[in-house]
Parts: C-alpha cells; structure tokens; sequence
C-alpha cells in the first residue's frame, strides 16, 4: 500500500498537524520524526486539561493493553503519560490494523494550550519508545512491510500545506536530484553528518553530527556555526530575556547555506526571521539557535520547509535522501 496525508501549518510553521483516523476519529497529529510515541488526547485525559482538543475514545474499538504505560518527556521540559490502547489508524489511506495508540491521562501545560494539536506520531526508530514493560513499534515500522518501498518522505512547505508520503516518492514534488547520507541509528534518531555552512560567502564552520527532526521548530547548531551567523546581521544579539538569538525585524537576514553529501542546500533567509519577538514587533526570534545543551544539531522545520527529504528504510542501512524543493 502507499498513502499522501496533508501537512498543515501552525501559525509562523511552529508545528505541522496532519488528519489521522484513530479507532475511526479524526485526530489532528504533529508527525514527529524525533520521537516514536503515537500519543493523543483521549477520553481519558483530564478534562481540564484536553478542553478544546478532539480526543481518542478507547471504547469504541481500541483493544486494551493491560499494564502497559508511557510516559514521554522532551528537551523544551513538556511531555505526557498515560496507558496503551491496540486500535487502527489510517494515515492518508495507508492503514495500520493494529497500532499501538498511547492514550494520554497526563499532558504539560505546552500540549494543553496548543488545542489545534491532538497529540503526536513518532516516526523515529522504535527503539526509543517509551511505552512499558514491551516497547512498541511507530506506525511507520507497523506498516513498512506493507508499503510498495519502505520509506516516507517529508515535504513541509512555508506557510502553507506540504505532504507526508508513504511508500513511494513523487518526483514532482523536489527539484534537481537526491542525495543521499547514511544514518546512524544508535540515538534512535534519523542521524547523519552534515558539513560545511556558509552565509554571505563567508565559512561558518561545520555542522557535523546532526538529526532530521520534523517534530522541532528551529534548526539548533553549534554555538560557534550560531555566534559566526548572527556576526553578520546588525543589532543581533544573544538574549537570555527573549531565550535565545534576537534581531531587529527589519534587518537583512542573508541565506544560510549547508553541505549534505557533497551538495550545498540553501535555507533562505526569510525563514530564519522566524517569528517577532515581542509585542512591539521590533525585534525578531531567530530561526537558527545554539544547541547548548543538547549534544548534536536538530535540523527542525526551518530547515526542513526548505528541502524534500526521503526517510529511507528499503535496505539494510537506513538512508536519508535530500533534494532542494
Ligand atoms: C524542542 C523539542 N525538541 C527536543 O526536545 C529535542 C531535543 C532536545 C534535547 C535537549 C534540549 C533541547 C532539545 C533533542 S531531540 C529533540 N526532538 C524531539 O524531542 C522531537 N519531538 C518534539 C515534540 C515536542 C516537544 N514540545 C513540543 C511542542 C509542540 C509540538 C511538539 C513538541
């Protein structure tokens, strides 16, 4: 089998919701190639803290999983918990007959407040799923032996719907050819090395060890690749108050430029002067940040929105494959 399912943007591309039938509901889920939980909110979620989301009732069709729990955290300090459910979920037709669907009974104040989110679908290795005491596959690994190829790939687009596919890929939707790097598996992530970045001509030094990561916001680089970029935009300074890099949002962001495999991808400049950074809208949040703290570089949506990237699972050795939109 092979499926499209719309990617639809939050406001300023925070995250990418998708329509997922979940035990025959309609959920709107942030695919999430950073993590391998299939959550949502669900029935059993407190009402105080589900108001406004659509939810998953177990009830309907959902095959219980006697003592089975989740609990996930993530690097921003949000996360959820809750018990396990087998049910059927069908992402732009390709159906799954029996998925693992974590009900949530406990979300963070982040997934609460974003009510367009019904929870996420992790389409990192399932190797790094929390669900206990039996980790349990994503819904990719559930239905990759069922797909024409075992892959996905992922078309997010700024401002406006881009496409998850599954099972084959559609040459209209990427420019130029597809280059491909091996992944490293080890984290649970889809990691790769990536090289050299560029901006205004000038040598920002190199990327190195760094994920794919659809369910991340920004790109968070190596403190000194961050601090050489920012050199070149006037006024940008390191804010603790704002959280990170800030610029006035009139200034003139250049094209930020990576190597991958030996190809240049350019993310444009206009996607960095991610969001304003207050209410006088002066100053701007950036879409590059340092990723102190974390260990490698997550190429999140701001990278991602620019590139046509082929999640790649049809031989042994997992592949990730880049192509300019
Ligand atoms: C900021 C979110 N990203 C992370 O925490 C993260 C980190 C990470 C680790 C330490 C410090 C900062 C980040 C490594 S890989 C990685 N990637 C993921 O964890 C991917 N899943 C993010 C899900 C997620 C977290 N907060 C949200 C709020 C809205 C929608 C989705 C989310």
């Amino acid at each position: 089998q092979s499926g499209s399912v719309a990617a639809n943007p939050e406001q300023y591309d925070e995250s990418y919701l998708c329509p997922v039938q979940v035990g025959g509901q309609t959920l709107n889920l942030d695919f999430d190639t950073g993590s391998a939980d299939l959550w949502v909110f669900s029935t059993l979620t407190p009402a105080t803290q589900s108001t406004g989301h659509a939810k998953y009732n177990p009830k309907t069709s959902g095959k219980a999983k006697s003592g089975y729990t989740w609990n996930i955290s993530y690097g921003d300090n949000s996360g959820a918990s809750g018990t396990v459910y087998a049910d059927k979920v069908v992402v732009g037709g390709v159906t799954a007959t029996s998925q693992a669907v974590e009900a949530a009974t406990s979300v963070s104040t982040q997934f609460m407040q974003d009510t367009d989110n019904d929870g996420l679908l992790g389409l990192a290795f399932s190797t790094i799923n929390t669900v206990q005491p039996q980790q349990q596959t994503t819904f990719f690994d559930t239905v990759k032996g069922t797909l024409a190829k075992k892959l996905f790939t992922v078309d997010l687009k700024a401002g406006t719907a881009g496409t998850y596919d599954f099972g084959y890929i559609d040459s209209s939707k990427y420019a130029g050819t597809i280059t491909y790097v091996p992944v490293k598996t080890t984290n649970g992530f889809w990691e790769f090395t990536a090289g050299a970045a560029t901006a205004n001509n000038r040598s920002l030094g190199s990327v190195g060890d760094a994920i794919a990561d659809t369910g991340t916001t920004l790109m968070y680089l190596p403190t000194a690749v961050t601090s050489a970029y920012y050199a070149q935009i006037s006024g940008a300074t390191n804010s603790a108050a704002a959280g990170g890099y800030i610029f006035p949002c009139d200034a003139d962001v250049p094209d930020f430029h990576i190597t991958i495999g030996g190809k240049s991808f350019t993310v444009p400049g206009e996607y960095i002067n991610f969001t304003p950074a207050d209410n006088s809208g002066e100053q701007c949040f950036g879409g590059i940040q340092p990723n102190t703290g974390i260990g490698f570089t997550i190429l999140g949506d701001v990278f991602l929105k620019a590139m046509f990237v082929v999640f790649d699972q049809t031989t042994s050795a997992p592949r990730l494959g880049f192509a300019a939109q």
